[in-house]
């Protein structure tokens, strides 16, 4: 469903931040962006909903060569990519509710939304929404006064409002505990599996994406230098896309977890194969 060709990117600066980064998303297909600080991480995530312009390559949804729409067309396409931020990007002093309605303000008219009138199906899915992500009967609350763990799971439900086809996922679990980390986590994996939804995850905590992403992406100066299964990301690729360092503290970790979760079947059954849409 997505496809990304030789994208490259050459900032005004003349920082060149990707260099030829092909890419493949199957529908339904979740994936873990790591990589160090500076790789191209978020260039790349911000090129698929061309908050930045790529300097060359081709990324198509769906088959639509998203370089060459703009206008209502770019906005129509944007619809189908929702994305969910680190800092969650809410609203403090709206509700709950508010929050959610106002990611629908692409779908409704300046004047309607000016006025600040939703119709009733908008209002119906926030409400299912809200309970999905465990936040029944908190609408009303302002955003200013949840956790951050319940403003994440707002800034998960707002995403999902526009039925989107692709997640964007900036570092989800950057502000938060490892215990709500891990929460967010499987409920964004959750989700994607319910919806069929494809998405790229960018995250910094490389055991937390290999105990819930199951296939990653390492990026090393704007290429791609490990594309694969998470069980298989050893120290050695851990090295290419990190450079040198001790990684047995990682890759124990990530080996218990594997034992942890029995056989193949088992993480199988824990992640089941996406749904390929129509
Ligand atoms: N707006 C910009 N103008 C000029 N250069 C930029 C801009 N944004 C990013 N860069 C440069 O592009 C390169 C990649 O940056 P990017 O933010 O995509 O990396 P990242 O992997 O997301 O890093 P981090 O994990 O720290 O967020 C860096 O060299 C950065 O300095």
């Amino acid at each position: 469903m997505l496809q990304i060709d030789s994208l490259t990117k050459r900032y005004s600066n003349s920082d060149v931040a990707l260099k030829g980064v092909s890419l493949n998303l199957r529908a339904g297909e979740v994936v873990g962006l790591i990589g160090p600080s500076g790789a191209g991480k978020s260039t790349l995530i911000r090129c698929v909903n061309r908050l930045v312009t790529p300097t060359s390559g081709r990324i198509a949804l769906d088959g639509q060569d998203l370089a060459l729409v703009s206008g209502s067309a770019l906005r129509r396409v944007r619809r189908q990519i929702g994305m969910i931020f680190q800092e969650y990007a809410l609203v403090e002093r709206l509700t709950v509710m508010e929050n959610l309605l106002s990611g629908r303000l692409g779908y409704v008219g300046f004047w309607r939304s000016w006025a600040r009138r939703f119709d009733a199906q908008d209002i119906a899915r926030a409400f299912e929404l809200l309970a999905r992500v465990g936040l029944a009967g908190m609408e009303n609350k302002r955003a200013d006064a949840l956790s951050g763990g319940q403003r994440q799971r707002v800034g998960i439900a707002r995403a999902l409002m526009q039925q989107p086809r692709l997640l964007l996922v900036d570092e989800p679990t950057a502000s938060l505990d490892p215990k709500t980390s891990r929460q967010i986590m499987r409920l964004i994996m959750e989700l994607c599996a319910e919806r069929g939804l494809a998405a790229i995850v960018n995250i910094h905590d490389v055991v937390l994406a290999t105990q819930y992403l199951p296939r990653i992406v390492g990026l090393q100066a704007g290429q791609i230098v490990y594309d694969g299964p998470a069980a298989e990301l050893d120290a050695g690729a851990l090295t290419r896309i990190y450079g040198d360092e001790d990684w047995t503290a990682i890759t124990r970790k990530h080996s218990d977890q594997m034992q942890q979760a029995g056989t193949d079947g088992a993480r199988a059954a824990a992640y089941p194969e996406p749904e390929v849409m129509p």
